[in-house]
């Protein structure tokens, strides 16, 4: 058995099996059954033999020995012996008389060598005939006691196990063969006889224990390293992670183009499809065309070979025809075979495109799914936009509304506390008369009485007295009526004078003027002196300039004060409206700074007190038209609505009107006349208002309203318009007719709010801003022209000079009636704009038009 073979077998001796052999061995050896060296024998193969079975068996020999002086035979068996133990385990233990053998094991080079030192203790050997004395020199007995000594014994024990073990009992085994050589070599000293001896001397069990748990120690050991190495091939694996990962991420963006590359391809191959379909269609075509003309010479040859055979069998021109034929007809062949494998080709390219692009297509079914989402999601947004920007309009008419009414409340308590206080004066006045009066009595009274002697006080109070107070009530009662009647008469007289003054106004074709200042506002500041004072007579104001000096005394058709309601306003000029029903043309105007108030007199804010004349006239218009209606007149009454901005016409109510699509382009709007010189505006919408139900019309007219300040915000954005920065006109054109007596009627009512007229230096306006601004005050000064040339008697009115002049130019002729609002800021600031504005007022109300014309059709003919 060679030496590793041995140690492989006994490393797979299991230590239960060593355990159980060595009680076996013990208990034999106790006994003195059988002898050491039999048991020995059979137990070699699992590598107990050598653990000093031989020394320790008691009464027998351990190992073979040579029995008395024969020298060279126990030198040969000795020999013997040691070579058989060269194969065994380095747990050998020799016992030896006289020396101790050292040596080293070399551990493997990651272990220090360090030394081990294995102690032969060696004594004399019995004889085998049972001689107990000690023999000196004598032959080397294994006493049995093995000493092994090491700094490191556990590591020395693990490298003796598994592959390990191997070496080093080789290693081992080279120590024991060379320490037996030596004493071979030493002198023949006689052997030592085989102590019998009960105790063993050492501890069997222990070492073997000990070998066990440095074997397990040694795996646990090698594990550990084990898990080192892992450790750095985990790391190793990490670091080669990275550029693995770069690749791939380099991968994806190769990915990504050829992506690209074969969408492009797929729009390239669809063209291709495409041109191979036209190719093949042009083929298919060629290839009819010459199949006809193949056919065609085909019969024309069998014609030539007829006729051929026919004639006289030398026709050399036949036959030269014939020849040529079939030389066509051949090439022709050719040129189908050619044509059909080229239509082969284009079918087989045909239908790799058409694979190619049913591809595409389902690409561009799902890309097509994905963009009708896309586009339904975008109709969501639009609409929530759309909602939004009409929920910020009402907001804006609402805020309106609230500043207009807080506003008008203040002026309104503001006249109260005047009322107030000079009522208070009054009062004050009153009671101090009174109490001067009563003490007079009082004074008068005492005289009386020191007169008349000792009359109590109630005796004062004669019969004729009585009766004198009858009279005085009555009296007093006569003249309370008179008051009362006369009071009534002023009123009549108060109105017959202004209806008077309108139709002397009217005669001479004055242009009306009103004046309306607008009370202060939260934007105004903390100074509210105001810088206008109207007049309680309604037609005069005074205007104060910034150091408080009155500037000017003005007078005027009808002055309102701040406090003046949206009401009262539109009963001044519900007459001028109601002219409008009676066949004329009729033109209300509001001219002011910015902010002073003519949106709010023209349009006014809200559904309530707030409402301007718009609304108002339109609700008067209704409620007589319906009147009028039960005395056989029919109407038709339609609205239009239109800005100038930056002369430039535009329809505020493009997508509400007859005809023009909602969302559509606006047709260009132009200023036309008809043929009786009247001025229209072509391609403008007209929205047919109901006047036989009131609160229809009046729901048509709020609908109006909201689109056209829809476009107007619109055009807000889109073109930075502001309501001040450009000029807007409601129109309403009245038709009707007398179903009795057929006479028809054609008025029409225009309400424009002019933009604020602005001075330049005080706008401080640049870029678009200043081009307005340019535009609106050239449309105002050219208004102003038109004013001056009407005031001077002119011969030519310049009404062409701008839209404004020149849309209103009926009105301003004469032919219709006109009012003019001018507003005013109660702002100190302001004085010097305000002033500007009455200056302008002051002009246009000398303006004389004449007498404005009734457009009124008679049935019998002729106009009136
Ligand atoms: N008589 C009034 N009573 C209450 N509030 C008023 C009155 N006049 C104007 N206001 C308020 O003053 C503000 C400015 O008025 P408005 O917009 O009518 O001025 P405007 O002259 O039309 O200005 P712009 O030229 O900029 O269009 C608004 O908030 C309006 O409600």
């Amino acid at each position: 058995m060679s030496t590793r073979s041995a140690l492989t077998d006994k490393t797979n001796t299991t230590s239960k099996d060593r355990r159980a052999l060595l009680a076996e061995w013990k208990n034999k050896a106790k006994s003195g059954e059988g002898s050491g060296s039999s048991l020995l024998a059979s137990k070699r193969g699992r590598g107990l033999s050598a653990l000093g079975g031989a020394a320790r068996v008691t009464g027998g020999p351990v190992r073979p020995t040579t029995s008395g002086g024969d020298t060279n035979k126990r030198q040969k068996t000795t020999q013997a012996w040691a070579t058989s133990r060269s194969t065994t385990s380095a747990r050998t233990k020799f016992a030896s008389t006289t020396r101790e053998t050292s040596f080293q094991i070399k551990e493997d080079e990651n272990v220090e060598p360090r030394s081990k030192t294995i102690k032969f203790a060696e004594e004399p050997e019995t004889e085998d005939s049972g001689d107990a004395a000690p023999k000196t020199g004598g032959r080397s007995a294994l006493k049995g006691s093995l000493k092994y000594t090491s700094s490191r014994p556990s590591t020395a024990r693990a490298r003796m196990t598994g592959d390990n073990a191997g070496e080093a009992d080789s290693v081992s085994n080279g120590a024991v063969e060379r320490a037996l050589k030596r004493r071979q070599e030493a002198p023949v000293q006689q052997a030592p006889q085989p102590e019998v001896e009960e105790d063993l001397g050492f501890d069997l069990e222990e070492d073997l224990d000990e070998v066990e748990a440095s074997g397990l120690k040694s795996r646990l050991r090698a594990m550990q390293k084990k898990l080192v190495s892992l450790e750095q091939e985990k790391v190793g694996l990490s670091m080669a992670k990275a550029p693995l990962e770069a690749r791939l991420r380099q991968n994806e963006d190769a990915w990504n183009k050829e992506k690209l590359r074969f969408q492009t391809e797929i729009g390239a191959l669809k063209g291709n499809i495409k041109e191979a379909d036209e190719k093949f269609r042009n083929l298919e075509h060629l290839k009819s065309t010459v199949e006809e003309e193949n056919s065609r010479l085909n019969l024309e040859n069998r014609k030539a070979n007829s006729s051929v055979a026919q004639s006289a069998p030398a026709d050399n021109t036949a036959w030269s025809k014939q020849l040529s034929n079939d030389k066509e007809i051949v090439e022709l062949k050719e040129k189908i075979d050619a044509f059909k494998e080229e239509i082969q080709g284009l079918k087989l390219d045909k239908i790799s495109l058409e694979s190619d692009n049913s591809a595409t297509n389902m690409e561009y079914r799902s890309l097509s799914a994905k963009y009708a989402e896309l586009q339904a999601e975008s109709g969501d947004i639009e609409a929530a936009k759309a909602s939004a920007n009409e929920a910020q309009i009402q907001l804006d008419v609402l805020t309106r509304e609230h500043i207009a009414t807080s506003a008008q409340l203040n002026a309104v308590a503001s006249d109260l506390a005047a009322t107030r206080s000079t009522a208070e004066a009054e009062l004050k006045k009153q009671t101090e008369e009174w109490t001067k009066k009563e003490k007079e009595l009082r004074f008068e009274n005492s005289v009386l009485r020191t007169r008349g002697g000792n009359f109590e006080e109630g005796d004062l109070v004669r019969p004729d007295d009585v009766e004198d107070e009858a009279v005085l009530r009555a009296r007093i009662e006569e003249r309370d009526s008179t008051i009362e009647e006369l009071k009534e008469q002023l009123i009549k007289g108060e109105q017959q004078r202004r209806k008077m003054h309108n139709r002397i106004q009217e005669l001479r074709g004055n242009i009306r003027v009103f004046v309306r200042t607008r009370p202060f506002l939260p934007g105004d500041g903390d100074n509210h002196d105001s810088a206008v004072d109207v007049s309680p007579d309604g037609q005069s104001l005074q205007i104060f300039d910034k150091t408080g000096k009155a500037d000017n005394n003005f007078q005027f058709d009808k002055t309102f004060a701040p406090s003046a309601m949206q009401e009262n306003v539109f009963e001044e000029v519900s007459e001028f409206v109601q002219s409008a029903l009676d066949g004329f043309h009729v033109c209300l105007f509001s001219y002011g700074q910015t902010g002073s108030g003519k949106t709010h007199t023209m349009q006014g804010s809200g559904n309530g007190q707030m409402r301007g004349i718009i609304p108002r006239a339109v609700e008067q218009i209704l409620e007589q038209v319906n009147v009028l209606g039960q005395q056989k007149w029919k109407y038709s009454i339609s609205a239009s609505f239109l800005e100038i901005y930056c002369e430039n016409l535009k329809d505020l109510l493009v997508n509400m009107g007859d005809g023009v699509p909602a969302g559509g382009k606006a047709p260009k709007l132009d200023i036309k006349r008809d043929a009786d010189g009247k001025s229209y505006v072509n391609n403008l919408a007209g929205v047919k208002i109901c006047n036989t139900d009131k609160a229809e019309g009046m729901a048509q007219l709020e609908a109006v309203m909201a689109a056209a300040a829809k476009t107007r915000s619109v055009a807000k954005t889109d073109m930075n318009a502001q309501s001040s920065r450009s000029h807007s006109v409601f129109m309403l054109h009245i038709h009707g007719q007398n179903e009795e007596d057929g006479t028809i009627i054609s008025g029409a009512l225009n309400l424009c709010d002019l933009a604020g007229s602005e001075r330049l230096d005080r706008s401080g306006a640049t870029g678009q801003q200043l081009k307005e601004t340019q535009a609106i005050n050239k449309s105002l000064s050219c208004l102003g022209d038109v004013f001056s040339s009407l005031a001077s008697g002119s011969s030519h009115v310049p009404y062409r000079n701008s839209k404004l002049t020149y849309l209103l130019q009926d009105c301003l002729s004469g032919d219709g009636k006109a009012l003019m609002f001018v507003n005013l800021s109660p702002t100190v600031q302001s004085s010097h704009e305000s002033l500007c504005s009455l200056r302008f007022a002051k002009r246009v109300s000398q303006v004389e038009l004449g007498k404005p014309t009734k457009h009124v059709t008679y049935k019998m003919g002729g106009k009136k």
